[in-house]
């Protein structure tokens, strides 16, 4: 890439977009062409072939997707495939119409089985049945990169696709509900933190600036206590979901759009092919950490960045997923990418991001 060419990031204000734009602005890009969701609606064909045909972008980050934790997952299973294929198969296909010279897909490390021996290599895609709760969301991710493996073989386009592992960071999604475990173990804590502390302000900045259903900023305390209950949050004790045990991977997304400019800079779709014979298979790479921590131990890890000292709890009633998705590493790390931030470093900054943000409230 060069630093004046012209590059299209799909999804510019999610959590790993805006990421990929800032970490392309630090390094000197600038010729950038962005539209946000409802500017452009990805899954509209005829609207993202307009748009490719008008602005020919020459690189494009597809960091565009329905995303979700795992009840979002579990729950809009149709919306997980159908918006996923809609938006992947516009978008790889009309870079193909436009001559895109290279295009980044981000996948998911949810593709891979859910009895994969661990940690997961690229070479257990399709070996045995996937986790139930996000099946869709899997099947749209694998057809992704096995469409930009497809078009590299038949057209000579140059498609990488890469596999990130659970991410989190600035531009998060804290919905009680629909977030992944991160945000929603940052925001559960810290209200908790607050109903403990009566610090009520605080409390109604947060509503104020991410409503929660039914309550907001000016409802009274006893009806915010009643919804804030409903999420597993009181005074002194926090619910999660499953039973603490499932082990989970975390890279800051910040590190997850370094390590994309990285490939999009360095790495080809021929050097992927390299070593490989003649049925050539796993051109994706993995992008994570390769190193695992339990929920409860995050849990324990977000208590002590919020300074919460009540009680976590676990409900058994809600899913757990995957017992474990540990990612392999050493494809990354051959190709020169390796991680920083550890994990107890990054809750830290996801908790000053999320604090500095939620202070928007009128008193
Ligand atoms: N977050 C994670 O832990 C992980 C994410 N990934 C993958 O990384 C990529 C980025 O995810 P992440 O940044 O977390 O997701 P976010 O939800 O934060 O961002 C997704 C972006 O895509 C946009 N978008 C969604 N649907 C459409 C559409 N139909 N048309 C146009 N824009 C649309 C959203 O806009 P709007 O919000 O306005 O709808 C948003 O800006 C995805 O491919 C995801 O699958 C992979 C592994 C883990
Ligand atoms: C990145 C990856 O993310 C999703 O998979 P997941 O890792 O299972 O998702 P998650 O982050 O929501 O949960 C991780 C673990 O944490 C537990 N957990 C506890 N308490 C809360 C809680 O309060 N909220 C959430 N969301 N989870 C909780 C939860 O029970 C589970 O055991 C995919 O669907 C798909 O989107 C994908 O690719």
């Amino acid at each position: 890439m060069e630093k004046n060419s012209k590059i299209f990031v799909a999804g510019h204000r999610g959590l790993v977009g805006s990421a990929i734009l800032n970490n392309l602005r630090n390094k000197g890009y600038h010729n950038f062409v962005l539209r946000t969701h409802a500017e452009l609606d990805l899954t509209d064909q005829s609207a993202v072939y307009r748009f490719f045909e008008e602005e020919k972008p020459e690189y494009v980050f597809l960091a565009a997707a329905h995303v979700g934790g795992i009840m979002a997952n579990s729950r809009y299973r149709a919306d997980f495939i159908y918006q996923n294929l809609m938006i992947q198969n516009n978008v790889i296909h009309a870079s193909y119409l436009n001559n895109v010279k290279k295009l980044l897909f981000l996948g998911s490390t949810c593709i891979y089985p859910k009895e994969a021996p661990q940690p997961m290599t690229e070479n257990c895609l399709l070996t045995s049945a996937l986790e139930y709760t996000n099946e869709p969301y899997a099947i749209a991710k694998i057809a992704g990169l096995k469409m930009c493996e497809s078009y590299d073989l038949q057209y000579g386009t140059n498609y990488i696709a890469v596999m990130p592992t659970n991410l989190y960071g600035p531009n998060d999604n804290f919905d009680l509900e629909t977030s992944h475990v991160l945000p929603a173990m940052i925001r559960k804590i810290h209200l908790a933190n607050c109903l403990t502390q009566s610090d009520w302000i605080s409390v109604r900045e947060d509503l104020n600036h991410r409503p929660v259903e039914g309550v907001d900023g000016k409802s009274s305390e006893k009806e915010i206590e009643q919804v804030l209950a409903k999420y597993g949050i009181f005074s002194g004790c926090v619910k999660l979901w499953g039973t603490g045990t499932p082990l989970r991977e975390f890279l800051w997304s910040e590190e997850m759009a370094d390590a994309s400019v990285y490939i999009m800079e360095r790495i080809d779709f021929a050097d992927l092919c390299k070593g490989q014979d003649t049925v050539i298979r796993n051109t994706h790479i993995n992008i994570g950490t390769g190193i695992e921590h339990s929920i409860r131990e995050v849990a324990q890890l977000v208590c002590k960045s919020v300074g919460f000292t009540g009680v976590i709890e676990f409900d058994s009633s809600k899913p757990d997923g995957t017992l474990r998705k540990l990612t392999d590493v050493s494809k990354l790390h051959a190709l020169g990418w390796h991680h920083q931030i550890e994990l107890e470093e990054g809750i830290d900054r996801l908790y000053k991001w999320y604090i500095e943000n939620s202070k928007t409230w009128e008193k």
